[in-house]
This record gives C-alpha cells, sequence and structure tokens, in this order.
C-alpha cells in the first residue's frame, strides 16, 4: 500500500529556493512542520527534493509516493497523523569518542551526525580483507530482482541492478574475523547480526530511497521480528574506490559518503521504545564510472534466528 502526498506548485518553488540557497534539509522540514505539515509529509517531500538533486534527476512536481510503511498522512487523517510521537533520540548504541578499538584493529571516526545517528569510520577493513571478500563473493553472486520498499531490501532503481550475496554467521575463519570486529564496531553482540551481506553495483547501478528496518505491519515481516526483534543499525563497509558516483547519500540529514576502500558509513534507527527512524532514509546514488562493492551488517535487537532456525 502507497499513499500520495500532493503539495502545491508555490510549496515546490519554496523548496528548490531554499535548497539552492544551502539550507538544511531539516531546516525545511522544521518550517513546513510550523505550517501545520506532519512530519512525515514534510520528510517525504523534502527527502524526494534532496533525492532528485543528488542524483541529478529532476525534482517531483506536484506530489510523492511514499509506503503506508512510512506512515503517510491521508486527507482527513491529519490530527491522528499530527499526534504520532517524534522518534526519541536515546543515548546512541554507538561508542563515543575519535576512535574505536577493536580486538583486532583501532579504527577512526572521521565524521559523526546525531539525528540520525550516523557514522563514518575509517579503516574498518584492511585492502587485503576487502580483496579476499570481494574474490569470495564473484562466483555466489545472485541478481538483486525483488524491489521491496516496505522490506528497505534489495531496492534497486538504474537501468542495470545491483548483484547480492549473503556469507553465512562465522562461515569461515575471514568471516567469522570480520564478523567479530564489525559487531564489536557497532557496540553489540556477534549473534545479533544477520549474515554478511556482499553487494556488487555495476555502473549505472544504485538503489532507492528506502529504510533498513523491518516494517511490523508487513506480513512477510512479522516472523523475523518475532524471533530475532527489530533491526537497529547497520553498517555498509566499502570494499573498493569507485571512480564516480556511487555515493551513499541521506536525504534528511544532508549527508553523502563517498564509497573508499576500508571506510565505512553507520548508522541507527530504533530506540529502545521501539521507535524507528525515518530520518535514516538512504539510498546509494548510481554508480557513473566504474563498479562499487560494500559489505552490509544489519543489527537486530536479539540474536538473529533466520526463516530456518540457525
Ligand atoms: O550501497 C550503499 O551505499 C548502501 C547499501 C544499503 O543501503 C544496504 O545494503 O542496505
Ligand atoms: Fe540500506
Amino acid at each position: 500500500m502507497s499513499t500520495v502526498i500532493h503539495f502545491s506548485p508555490d510549496l515546490s518553488v519554496w523548496i528548490l529556493h531554499n535548497l539552492n540557497q544551502g539550507c538544511a534539509p531539516t531546516a525545511l522540514i522544521q518550517e513546513m512542520q510550523a505550517q501545520q505539515m506532519t512530519a512525515q509529509a514534510a520528510h517525504a517531500i523534502v527527502a524526494a527534493f534532496v533525492t532528485a538533486r543528488q542524483s541529478g534527476q529532476p525534482p517531483p512536481v506536484d506530489s510523492v509516493v511514499i509506503e503506508d510503511a512510512q506512515q503517510a498522512p491521508q486527507p482527513g487523517r491529519q490530527s491522528a497523523q499530527a499526534s504520532e510521537p517524534d522518534y526519541v533520540y536515546e543515548a546512541p548504541i554507538f561508542h563515543s569518542g575519535s576512535t574505536l578499538h577493536t580486538t583486532d584493529r583501532s579504527v577512526r571516526i572521521a565524521a559523526r551526525a546525531a539525528r540520525p545517528m550516523l557514522a563514518v569510520l575509517e579503516g574498518l577493513l584492511s585492502a587485503d580483507e576487502c580483496e579476499e571478500l570481494i574474490t569470495l563473493a564473484r562466483p555466489r553472486l545472485t541478481r538483486s530482482t525483488v524491489v521491496d520498499p516496505p522490506t528497505g531490501l534489495n531496492v534497486v532503481t538504474g537501468q542495470r541492478s545491483s548483484l547480492g550475496m549473503f556469507f553465512r554467521l562465522q562461515e569461515n575463519g575471514l568471516i567469522a574475523r570480520l564478523d567479530k570486529r564489525i559487531s564489536e564496531a557497532m557496540n553489540l553482540p556477534i549473534e545479533n547480526g544477520e549474515g554478511l551481506q556482499i553487494l556488487h553495483y555495476p555502473t549505472g547501478a544504485g538503489s532507492a530511497p528506502h529504510f533498513d528496518f523491518l516494517i511490523p505491519s508487513n506480513a512477510a515481516n512479522q516472523n523475523s521480528i518475532a524471533r530475532s526483534g527489530q533491526r537497529v543499525s547497520t553498517m555498509v563497509t566499502y570494499l573498493n574506490d569507485v571512480a564516480s558516483g556511487g555515493e551513499t547519500i541521506f536525504p534528511q540529514a544532508g549527508w553523502s559518503v563517498s564509497p573508499q576502500r576500508g571506510n565505512a558509513v553507520y548508522f541507527e534507527y530504533c530506540n529502545s521504545r521501539n521507535q524507528v527512524d525515518h530520518g535514516s532514509l538512504h539510498a546509494s546514488n548510481p554508480v557513473e564510472r566504474g563498479e562499487k562493492w560494500v559489505a552490509t551488517k544489519w543489527m537486530r535487537q536479539r540474536r538473529f534466528v533466520s526463516a530456518d532456525g540457525v
């Protein structure tokens, strides 16, 4: 199910003007909320404009479509939507400080943001580890054909789509070492992690804006949430340098993270009240030149148990 949010030409002109002036998207969202628009509608509209700008696409004309999972306001439901509590930013799960120390590697935190909570890590993986992951994953890649916005999985746009595969948790020595290091960096137990996912984006491929958390109203997610709890955080590690394009973008934060081999972007989006942060919306810009490889780790609230019980 999806909902169309219409907006006026005046609003469109206002958003474009302010973005061109360098206004922060969050400031626009706040102003729209001050004008009685719901947080969800304001987020969705501004995110659509920012995403279009960052990916060189034309801006939306007079409407945006959002999934019910994003809890879109519908005409006549404004008051119900307005009363929905905003996401409460609690103390991050993530480490504080400018360097984090895992068992076998110290990793520098190059930058961080609070809302959404995200951080850029330098040198989480060595160049050799990145190469080894690509070598092991390459023969096992399958096309990411599932386009499923409610789950945030494998959502691919562009003329070509990405290819992906999953390693089983600790399936060999290298993966065990990396599962341990990445879980330490994410400050959660190794068993809360889903198996490491490798994605390969050929030239032209990217991913559409999506959330990584599971949408509880989606029947397909309910069993998974019952088994392992919600997803709470993501670590995307870049396995190669991309000649041009392929940035991970966070439209609502106005952030764009360049893919650089061994570096990673971390973000979290679920608090102890089980609220999920719609500010964690993100996408991969299409790869303009070269190719892009990433390793993604998703963490759950509890030990991860897959559909087949392992
Ligand atoms: O490739 C990226 O930059 C983002 C990957 C991503 O969003 C995901 O794996 O969920
Ligand atoms: Fe994602």
